[in-house]
């Protein structure tokens, strides 16, 4: 039994899944495939009021979809709040914007009449992860839906209590039978699904490793896929920075979700020369982080979702402390119940540890002293993940001379990286491609037509 919550605080089940069987997996697949008519020739007005309802909806709901995320996976509770909101306002975006991404578009030719026309694929399936369990699935799911496509979700095992209650909410909200359907499914009844005639198009977020097979079966069956992988995003403080406003940025960067984000600040490349500053007002910062049970208001930082994956990180940590990185702040496993993992800093961190080569997630910093801005350039692209990054600095053209430089698929000056429904959001290298949110992520799962009148 593989889709199975466990509560990272009590290290009890909450519940057990039977995954689908043959049938059921049929009996979803016609369902979807059959909506996706009837949900096509929908205007696209009618589509965009019925997102209008499902951010009410989610709004509505705030609290009990929090305390199910915090449940399940372990975020902080006003961390859970806050990224049900994100996912209302994801809603009201498209629900106010779609038409001015989706309007045809007149192209001026010899023809009498020339012109674009974006119009559905069918229905797309996401795989999704359980860092972000709803916002992850509303930001693929909405724009597809939007767009005129059915939408099929094979969500984490550990979240299938939030899988459900997304389900429910777009029900309510009016998206009708098979629009958008749950798949509870094991990983290995995936690969049928990916190559069934019935869907159309992949995207999922995860890991580099699930990015490599599922690019690999969608791309044997000649299937459209996004991929928002794994990220090692540098930080970035140069001599100039407001280290006030760094430091405050810089705790939520890599704190959040219990550390557990793809676009967390993982390395901390530092300019030697206010590195032990900026280390000093940091520490501080992150030692007052209170870890605890993450439905309690006061704490900060919660249990890591896994154990598996908390494992993972202590290795990692180890493995560059064995290497000569210094420990300044946790870096030690605790005792007791729950998968929590203290608040850590590694100052000197070097090519060959782990936590160099390897994405980290988890609460833990990596600190890299670097002399001038080109050190710090190489350092930051050094990496194979290129996700997003940040620059602090107080000269604004610097700042952006270095931001431009960054190989990765977004780059922030004096603010940390953070995805914006108005914004395209997505990788290069290993950490992806494609891109969700904004006009690029509303038309991924869309066939871009010409249609020509001579
Ligand atoms: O884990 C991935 C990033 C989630 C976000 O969009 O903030």
């Amino acid at each position: 039994m593989s889709i199975r919550s466990v509560s990272p605080l009590s290290e009890e089940v909450l519940e057990s899944v039977e995954p689908m069987d043959g049938s059921a997996v049929e009996a979803a697949l016609r369902q979807t495939a059959e909506a996706s008519h009837a949900w096509a020739a929908m205007s696209l007005d009618e589509r965009c009021r019925r997102l209008g309802r499902l951010g009410d909806r989610l709004r509505a709901n705030r609290d009990e979809a929090a305390e199910c995320i915090t449940r399940e996976m372990g975020k902080c509770l006003h961390e859970a709040r806050a990224e049900i909101e994100k996912c209302a306002w994801l809603c009201d975006f498209y629900a106010d914007n779609a038409h001015r991404f989706l309007s045809d578009e007149g192209i001026s030719t010899e023809a009498r009449k020339s012109y674009i026309a974006y119009q559905p694929l069918g229905t797309v399936l996401g795989i999704m992860p359980w860092n972000f369990p709803f916002w992850q699935v509303i930001r693929y799911a909405t724009p597809a839906l939007t767009a005129g496509n059915t939408v099929l979700l094979k969500h984490a095992p550990n979240v299938p209590a939030c899988a459900r209650m997304l389900e429910a909410l777009f029900m309510e909200a009016g998206f009708g039978d098979g629009v958008f359907r749950n798949l509870f499914i094991e990983t290995e009844q995936i690969r049928p699904v990916i190559e069934d005639s019935r869907v159309h198009a992949v995207t999922l977020t995860g890991s580099e490793k699930a990015g490599r097979i599922v690019a690999a079966q969608a791309g044997a069956a000649l299937k459209k896929t996004v991929l928002e992988l794994g990220g090692s995003d540098p930080f970035i403080v140069l001599d100039d920075a407001d280290l006030g406003a760094a430091v405050e940025a810089a705790v939520k960067a890599r704190f959040q979700a219990n550390g557990q984000s793809c676009i967390a600040a993982k390395r901390f490349i530092l300019q030697e020369t206010v590195a032990d500053r900026f280390l000093a007002a940091f520490s501080e910062q992150v030692e007052a982080l209170s870890m605890g049970d993450p439905m309690d208001p006061q704490v900060t930082l919660g249990p890591m979702a896994r154990r598996d994956l908390r494992d993972t990180l202590h290795e990692q940590v180890c493995d560059a402390i064995d290497k000569g990185a210094r420990p300044l702040l946790g870096c030690e496993l605790p005792e007791g119940r729950g998968w929590f993992y203290p608040a850590s800093i590694l100052d000197g961190v070097a090519p060959g540890m782990r936590v160099w080569e390897e994405e980290v997630f988890g609460p833990v910093v990596s600190v890299i002293r670097v002399r001038n801005d080109q050190e710090a350039l190489a350092v930051a692209n050094g990496s194979p993940y290129g996700l997003g990054g940040s620059v602090w600095t107080r000269e604004l053209g610097r700042g952006e001379d270095l931001a431009r430089r960054l190989a990765s698929g977004g780059a922030y000056i004096n603010t940390m990286t953070k995805s914006d429904p108005r914004m395209p959001f997505g990788g290069i290298k290993r950490s992806g491609y494609g891109r969700e949110l904004g006009a690029f992520g509303l038309r991924e799962f869309v066939n871009i037509k010409t249609v020509w009148m001579a």
